[in-house]
């Protein structure tokens, strides 16, 4: 189980994660949302080993692993997915998956694109598990297509074949819904549930309320690097302190009306409109 204690970091004078503990529930989805620069992603990059926490730690089966190099925690089992989606659009879907492989795993970019001696010498196991992982997202049959020829939803499930091509058991997904219609968003969502019923553990950052509240078992909320509240998705969106949040923070529009939603009871269902979910 992938926990955090006490968990901060410190941006020169910006406190932007202050002391977060808790765990993700292992084979759910746990969903982090909160306002613009609430601290979600650096949250996620100290998860993920691209920061070294400044206080706390992150343990993953109580073995610490914050401050570990990205390739070790990768290689313990944790991946994730970026908020800009990090194709490369002139390789193939396979490509890419091998290189989500390569790059996440012992090479580095320049080693994986330069094809050293231990490249070609793995190649073949990038390849099974590229094609492995394009298979879990549904995508194999497109594996030789250029990635910038699919439609949006296909090259955000490439992404995550990316991250999957290292078969974490825990993986991390920053804003996998962004720039989608609702149509594909609800696409995404099945396939998100499809892993979790596979046995992965997944935590997302969403800022499309209709994903999160049809999606997550458990939500954890940020605000200015706290964690305000958490629980499952009817016991935050009646939170006052989230709706204050969100309210303070916005005031009219963005983020306001998808937290205006969350103020109602939430459904366990995928979404079928756009109303509260625009990126
Ligand atoms: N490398 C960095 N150096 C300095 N400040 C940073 C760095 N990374 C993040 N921050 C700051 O940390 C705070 C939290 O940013 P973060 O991107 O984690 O927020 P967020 O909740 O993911 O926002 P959004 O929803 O807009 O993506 C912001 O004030 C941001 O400017």
């Amino acid at each position: 189980m992938l926990a955090f204690k006490n968990l901060g970091i410190r941006f020169g004078g910006n406190q932007a994660v202050d002391n977060v503990s808790g765990s993700l529930a292992p084979g759910k989805i746990t969903a982090i949302i909160g306002p613009n620069g609430a601290g979600k992603t650096t949250f996620f990059n100290m998860l993920s080993g691209f920061y070294k926490p400044t206080s706390g730690v992150v343990t993953l089966d109580e073995q610490p692993i914050s401050g570990r190099p990205t390739h070790e925690v990768v290689g313990r089992g944790v991946a994730r997915t970026f908020q800009t989606t990090t194709l490369y659009k002139n390789l193939s879907a396979l490509e890419n998956a091998v290189l989500g492989h390569r790059v996440r795993t012992r090479a580095g970019l320049w080693d994986a694109l330069l094809r050293s001696g231990r490249e070609q010498r793995d190649e073949s196991v990038s390849i099974k598990a590229a094609h492995y992982a394009l298979t879990r997202v549904g995508l194999d049959h497109k594996a030789h297509l250029i990635a910038g020829s699919l439609s949006q939803e296909e090259q955000k499930r490439v992404s995550i074949a990316s991250a999957l091509a290292t078969n974490p058991s825990i993986l991390l997904l920053d804003e996998p819904a962004g720039g989608l219609n609702p149509e594909e968003t609800a696409k995404l969502m099945r396939l998100i549930r499809e892993l979790v019923t596979g046995g992965l553990t997944v935590a997302l950052i969403e800022h499309k309320m209709s994903l999160v509240m049809g999606l997550a078992d458990h939500i954890m909320v940020l605000h200015h690097g706290q964690l305000i509240a958490e629980g499952t998705p009817a016991q935050v969106s009646q939170n006052p302190a989230v709706i204050t949040a969100y309210l303070g923070t916005h005031g009219s529009g963005g983020q306001h009306g998808q937290q205006a939603q969350a103020g109602n009871p939430p459904t366990n269902n995928p979404p079928n409109n756009n109303q509260n979910g625009a990126a």
